[in-house]
């Protein structure tokens, strides 16, 4: 057990423990919580009294969550002294014990500290964001069908810009490293020639590994399997039209990834289609298949329409015995999709996507709109995943100026907690809690977010008022 400098242990409890990424959870753990900055003082209480009621209710005293507050953002500051945001109490406390969930945390524009959220997610190497986005019925929403939309969206969370590495305009080693580009990289680089830094810019790097998509987007494929119909499908979104080499080649990890580890399980959509139009019409020939998978594949090079027959002949030699006549039918979809196209998709055909597996900025952005079509920031939860530890937040930041007037919506920090209650393997305690909050939306019981959509209007009520709603309905 570490040595904490400020904080009191709970009095009882025991440590969740890791194998092989799997959480081995007691019936009594600990787990550190985060209060969080601005409306943290008002969404976390109402969280802690909901998950503690559905695990009362569920289990009686077999089993129960042992809350060890722990800090971080201002309230840190306040306990340790200006400018320690993130003590090493809690850095400690969170390794021990594994497993923990946090209310949002407060992050400066331009200067002043790094994200304490992005810190977290690094320390602990949580490289898989989880944010599912789905429709509570009753929810109101600017869309007209928003129940179409159910998503995860699975969001890389350790490398990306996210990471940092970056450099302001003027300083001098920004200055060095343009100088560097300028003169002795760009001019090496052979696609590269003619181009400069301008002057004057700062600098960010946006570092892209194998290893770290493919360890991401295997979770996301893991996931697809446990799904089922055409929930098993996974799309790797990226702008790797203009950044080839980071968000190309994250699509293209992800479809070697597929292809490699989960051939029996998986099937690519360009795979799809070649089956498809054998099953379709058996005497097809390899160009008429070419055909129809490459729109303008009459007007390509010689080159080029060989490489695509080629690519068909390898399928058919490949899988068409293990996957065809239908049988990829009942297999994980694989295929993806540019950002900025998803962006329009999950508004168009929602219906079409299930599990959205994306680099770092992307899925920050991705799971905001996503949100927001199934009744906003109130209702997006999420799980920062690694191999061991995971931390449960929710989508959303501090909302500064709702905090302290016990208003805004603890939906999504409350949701954040079902996901850890699953994670636990704690289903009965998930699922109380779930359909106590549907229960008290469709009664129209709801706070002023989801209230001001509501046609007629309705009367908001309180963050604590709404956690009360959501109990009375176990
Ligand atoms: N993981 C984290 O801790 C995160 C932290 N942040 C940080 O939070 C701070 C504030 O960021 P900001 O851009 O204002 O984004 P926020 O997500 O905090 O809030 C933006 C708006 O979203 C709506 N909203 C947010 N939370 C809720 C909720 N629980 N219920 C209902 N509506 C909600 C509110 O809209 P309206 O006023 O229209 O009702 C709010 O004004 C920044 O410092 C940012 O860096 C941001 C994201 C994640
Ligand atoms: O860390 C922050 O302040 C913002 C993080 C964020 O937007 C997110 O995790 O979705
Ligand atoms: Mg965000």
């Amino acid at each position: 057990m570490p040595k904490f400098e400020k904080l009191t242990l709970p009095n009882e409890g025991e440590i969740i423990t890791f194998n092989q990424g799997k959480p081995n959870v007691p019936n009594n753990p600990i787990v550190p919580f985060i209060r969080g900055d601005g409306t943290g003082v008002d969404i976390w209480p109402a969280t802690q009294i909901v998950l503690d009621s559905a695990i009362k209710k569920s289990y009686k005293d077999e089993r129960k969550i042992n809350w060890f507050k722990v800090y971080a953002g201002d309230e840190a500051c306040e306990l340790y002294g200006t400018y320690n945001y993130l003590p090493q109490d809690t850095i400690e406390a969170i390794k021990h014990f594994g497993v923990a969930i946090k209310g949002p945390l407060t992050t400066p524009i331009g200067g002043g500290i790094r994200s304490l959220n992005v810190a977290l997610r690094q320390i602990f190497d949580l490289y898989s964001c989880v944010r599912p986005c789905k429709y509570y019925s009753g929810t109101p929403s600017p869309h007209k069908n928003p129940q179409n939309l159910d998503v995860i969206v699975y969001r890389e969370n350790t490398e990306d810009i996210y990471m940092g590495i970056e450099w302001e305009a003027e300083d001098n080693n920004c200055l060095e490293l343009i100088n560097h580009l300028n003169n002795v990289v760009i001019p090496k680089s052979k696609n590269l020639k003619n181009r400069s830094i301008p002057d004057g810019s700062g600098i960010g790097i946006k570092p892209v590994s194998k290893s770290g998509s493919q360890r991401h987007i295997r979770k996301a494929i893991e996931h697809a399997k446990r799904l089922s119909g055409d929930k098993r499908h996974v799309t790797l979104v990226h702008k790797g039209n203009i950044m080839k080499y980071t968000e190309g080649a994250f699509r293209d990890w992800g479809y070697e990834l597929a292809v490699n580890e989960f051939r029996e399980d998986c099937i690519t959509e360009r795979e799809s289609w070649i089956l498809d139009n054998i099953q379709k019409n058996p005497e097809i020939t390899i160009e008429n298949n070419a055909r129809k998978i490459e729109p303008g594949f009459d007007k390509l090079t010689n080159n080029k329409k060989a490489f695509i027959c080629e690519e068909i002949k390898e399928v058919i030699a490949s899988i068409s015995n293990s996957h065809g006549d239908g049988k990829w039918k009942e297999l994980i979809l694989v295929d993806d999709r540019i950002a900025d196209s998803i962006f329009q998709q999950i508004q168009t055909r929602p219906q079409e996507y299930s599990i959205l597996a994306t680099l770092n900025l992307n899925g920050d952005y991705v799971s905001d709109a996503a949100a927001a079509i199934v009744g906003g920031l109130g209702m997006a939860p999420g799980a920062n995943i690694g191999d061991n530890a995971a931390i449960f937040e929710a989508t959303h930041g501090t909302a500064p100026k709702h905090a302290g007037l016990n208003k805004i919506n603890p939906g999504s920090v409350i949701l954040s907690g079902v996901m850890m209650l699953e994670y636990f393997g704690w289903d009965e305690a998930a699922n109380l809690i779930t359909n106590g909050l549907s229960k008290a939306i469709e009664q129209k019981k709801v706070t002023y977010d989801l209230a001001r959509l509501m046609e007629p209007k309705v009367e908001p009520l309180s963050c604590s008022s709404f956690a009360e709603e959501i109990i009375s309905n176990f």
